[in-house]
């Protein structure tokens, strides 16, 4: 039916997605979309490790600099679960820029 080929977006807070990086969990965000990449530690190429580094915060840099190819971009949406809200991601970026310190910082105070 119509409905079921809507596909919903899922919003998470940066909170939210800090939360989920715990040793069971490794979400990460790339370019404001929400990956969990849990199931995808043992396989990925480039190893768990820069994964774990980048466990509940922006992966962006990283993944870009890598120069992963096209086959890995479509690999990377069968772990998409949804998109960094964007309030929560205007209020980082204007708490980085304002403050110099991330909200996380914030928090774990
Ligand atoms: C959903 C997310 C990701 C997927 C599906 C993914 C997938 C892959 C794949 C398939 C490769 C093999 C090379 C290629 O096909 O380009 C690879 C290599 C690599 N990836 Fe990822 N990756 C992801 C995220 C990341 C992130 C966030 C980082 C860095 C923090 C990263 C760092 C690397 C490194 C260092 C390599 C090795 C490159 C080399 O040996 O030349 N990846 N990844």
């Amino acid at each position: 039916t119509a409905s079921q080929s809507v596909r919903e977006v899922r919003f998470y807070t940066l909170e939210e997605i800090q939360q989920h990086n715990t040793c069971k969990e490794n979400w990460i965000i790339i370019h404001n979309k929400v990956y969990d990449v849990t199931k995808l530690l043992n396989e990925h190429p480039g190893g768990e490790e820069v994964l774990l580094e980048h466990g509940g915060i922006d992966a962006t840099d990283c993944f870009e600099d890598i120069g992963h190819s096209t086959d890995a971009r479509f690999l990377s949406e069968s772990f998409l679960i949804g998109e960094v809200h964007p309030v929560s991601s205007w209020l980082s970026n204007w708490f980085t820029l304002c403050v110099c310190v991330s909200p996380a910082d914030i928090i774990s105070l």
